[in-house]
């Protein structure tokens, strides 16, 4: 049973002039254990989507089922009353973009708020609150004021903040988009870590496909208020459909500027004419890297690599090559099926003004 159960949710807004459909009948499955990363660009639907989780955002119509407890039993949160529903939020934490601390409490004070009607005893709130900061890595800030700290600080308050109540789902919306590229990448791998040690089952909203390279293992794509495309990390990245889940994986990678780069080069010199360019993309290590290394003694084929770049992702290596081979045709065509027949990705690569 996933832990998250999104069924043909709609959200309308009523305008006075026109409805803004902003979700339509999208459905969505998230496991326990998962980090989902929604991708989409500003508008898309990708927040609305995720505020009926918590029912922040009230669907129009569908289903919210969440199954918090882990016992088979999801609970519809569309037909829960007030209190009913109060109690489930606790267990469905949340992060923003601007941190949303009250600037008046101190950096204590702030994760304390969530355990104001704990039954918990002072002493064992103080322990909490102690054990979270220090899980966040700011056992030494307990008394500052928000204002005293760095937009990372301020987001780990905001972490511990979330997890006061011992969340099962953190739903992270947007947490590291005012953030610099080190706190960001320091953020992520708060949130991986918090994922691995405490089970925590985490959505994270984002415009930045980076941020879901990082430590997603799965992907949804919106875009006018539909999932356009989702899948494993892996199977998104390797294997992408829709031209916006095309544009979002080049703003992670740096592969088309790199084809870009290599395509001006070979302009200035071209190929010659036993040479052609290949892009070689290729899923775990065992794959590519032992046929580049025997090419010339099997084919008599020279390589020259001119770019190669190989990333772990969910711990798989996923890598893309720009080389050009030189020799005769038929050991050229000879190569590009020795490729294909081992399952790695090839496509001769034409150079405008040049031969290839
Ligand atoms: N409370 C609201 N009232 C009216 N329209 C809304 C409301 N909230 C969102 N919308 C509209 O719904 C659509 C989806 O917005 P949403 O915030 O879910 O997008 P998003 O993908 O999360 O983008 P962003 O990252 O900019 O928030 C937009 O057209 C937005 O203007």
């Amino acid at each position: 049973m996933p832990v998250i159960k999104l069924t043909d949710v709609n959200v309308t807004f009523k305008q006075k002039s026109r409805d803004i459909v902003a979700v339509q009948n999208e459905s969505l499955e998230i496991e326990r254990g998962d980090i989902y990363g929604i991708v989409g660009y500003s508008g898309a639907g990708k927040s609305t989507l995720v505020r009926t989780i918590n029912l922040l955002q009230k669907p129009t119509a569908g289903s919210v089922l969440v199954d918090i407890e882990n016992n088979d039993h999801p609970v519809e949160m569309t037909t829960l009353n007030a209190a009913a529903l109060r109690d489930k939020r606790k267990k469905i934490g949340m992060i923003f973009q601007h941190f949303n601390l009250m600037d008046e409490l101190t950096v204590f004070g702030n994760v304390a708020q969530p355990l104001k009607h704990s039954s918990l005893s002072r002493a064992d709130k103080r322990a909490k609150i102690t054990e979270l900061l220090a899980l966040v890595g700011l056992g030494d800030r307990a008394d500052n004021y928000p204002s005293q700290l760095s937009g990372g600080q301020k987001q780990r308050v905001a972490i511990a903040r979330a997890l006061a109540n011992d969340p099962e789902i953190l739903i992270s919306d947007e947490a590291t988009s005012a953030l610099d590229p080190r706190t960001t990448n320091q953020i992520l791998a708060l949130l991986k870590k918090l994922n691995q040690e405490l089970g925590l089952t985490i959505v994270l909203i984002t415009h930045e496909m980076q941020a879901v390279k990082e430590i997603a293992n799965k992907v949804a794509v919106m875009e006018n208020g539909h999932i356009i495309e989702r899948g494993s990390l892996l199977e998104i990245f390797t294997n992408p459909q829709a031209q916006l889940t095309k544009d979002f994986i080049n703003t992670a990678t740096n592969r088309e500027e790199a084809l870009v780069k290599v395509k001006e080069l070979l302009v200035l010199k071209p190929l010659a004419a036993d040479e052609i360019l290949v892009q070689i993309d290729y899923v775990g290590e065992e794959t590519a890297q032992p046929l580049l290394s025997t090419i010339f003694a099997d084919f008599a084929v020279t390589t020259n690599i001119l770019y190669s770049n190989m990333e772990i992702l969910t711990n798989t290596p996923v890598g893309t090559a720009l080389a050009v081979f030189k020799g005769d045709a038929a050991q050229l065509n000879a190569v590009l099926l020795a490729f294909e027949d081992h399952n790695v990705k090839i496509n001769q690569i034409e150079i405008q003004g040049g031969i290839a």
